[in-house]
């Protein structure tokens, strides 16, 4: 399996396909081409200052007689740990800090209104160990905790939302920890927060051992730019998971990812843009980048590699080339959210999905005594 020396797809498509071969290529498995985002130079220099990949592209929609366009930039952040796992907490912590904050004013330069880090984003990706400490000890209070008051701090200064996905610790509520992304308004005001609805039970990935499934549902934030949600890493793999924020009225779906090249490099360019064409809305697909830290894994092996590969995908199933599968990247999304709707018109799974009968079936189907329809000759 590939590590960091298989820098994407794209590069290696563009290296060997001829170019007729490569427009068609893309047509298929990106959709319709999109323009580059003409972004400026400073950020870009900040960005090779700061050695981490920059890239922006632009989705259109049809223009209309009776709504203006309703533009929004997203910006999407896959980063490495900057510190080795086993330097102290509070170092670890703040050095990631520094980190983001450095690749949120290359987005501030680029526009960007709503950004998102990657699952977790604090600490290493330590749920594949079972130990406790010292990873117990990134969990933090969705409400006051330094990350989220650093989070406040960002998003009040460059006037952007920010989704903080982190370890929560709830000390009001018995010290349990959730997987949570904290949704933080433009404003610096927090808007709300929401839990990873599904844990993996799958490889190394033990998640269950150290929080709790999400019990708040499928919120949806109303922010200045348009109506989010957050489906946390593993929940992509639910389709109904999706179909639940989309329900509730979201326009972008964020997915902030911690995966691993064996087990879901064929899944990752299919599931979030796959999600975006079911419930016609965008969903931004966020990996972390690297390996599972030596000082984590302790020798137990190959854990696999973390491949990045952060993407946008639209309603109309054209989707951005991915960040490279090996470097830290900021991907920002110029996105007209009119384009959900001239979509839905279009296709009509609102308006063609038997909600009802799925509902009445489901209901029957969760029960202990619920036996399957099979028609048999
Ligand atoms: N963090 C997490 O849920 N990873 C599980 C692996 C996957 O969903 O690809």
């Amino acid at each position: 399996m590939a590590g960091a020396e298989w820098k994407s797809l794209e590069e290696c498509l563009e290296k060997h396909l001829p170019l007729p071969d490569l427009q068609e290529v893309k047509r298929v498995l990106y959709g319709k081409e999109l323009r580059s985002l003409d972004l400026p130079r400073e950020a870009f220099e900040a960005a090779s200052r700061e050695d981490f990949e920059l890239q922006g592209y632009a989705f259109e929609a049809a223009e209309e007689q009776l709504r203006r366009p309703r533009i929004v930039h997203v910006g999407l952040v896959q980063n490495r740990i900057p510190l080795p796992a086993n330097a102290p907490v509070a170092e670890q912590v703040s050095a990631l800090h520094r980190r983001i904050k450095a690749i949120v004013e290359v987005a501030a330069m680029c526009g960007v209104n709503i950004i998102c880090f990657q699952e977790a984003w604090t600490m290493p990706f330590a749920f594949c160990t079972r130990e406790k400490l010292p990873w117990t000890e990134f969990a933090e209070s969705a409400e006051d905790g330094p990350t989220t008051r650093f989070c406040q701090k960002l998003a009040k200064n460059h006037d952007m939302v920010v989704v903080s996905p982190i370890l929560e610790r709830d000390s009001e509520h018995g010290d349990v920890l959730w997987n949570t992304a904290v949704v933080i308004s433009n404003s610096g005001a927090i808007l709300g927060k929401t839990r990873k609805n599904h844990i993996p039970r799958v490889g190394d990935f033990n998640e269950s051992t150290y929080y709790m499934e999400g019990n708040l549902g499928h919120p949806v934030f109303q922010t200045q730019f348009g109506r989010i949600a957050v489906n946390i890493c593993y929940g992509r793999h639910h389709p109904l998971n999706w179909l639940m924020y989309s329900i509730n009225g979201a326009e972008i779906i964020f997915n902030p990812s911690a995966t691993i090249g064996a087990l879901s490099e064929s899944l990752w360019p299919i599931e979030a843009r796959n999600a975006a064409i079911a419930n016609h809305c965008f969903t931004c697909a966020i990996n972390r980048v690297g390996t599972v830290s030596p000082e984590v894994w302790l020798g137990r092996g190959d854990f696999g590699y973390f491949y990045g590969s952060s993407y946008v995908a639209a309603p109309d199933s054209s989707r951005t080339p991915g960040l490279s599968r090996s470097r830290d990247g900021l991907l920002v999304a110029k996105l007209d959210l009119n384009l959900c709707q001239q979509v839905n018109d279009v296709w009509n799974f609102k308006m063609t999905g038997r909600y009802e009968m799925y509902a009445r079936e489901l209901a029957e189907a969760v029960k202990s005594n619920y036996s399957p329809t099979i028609v048999k000759e």
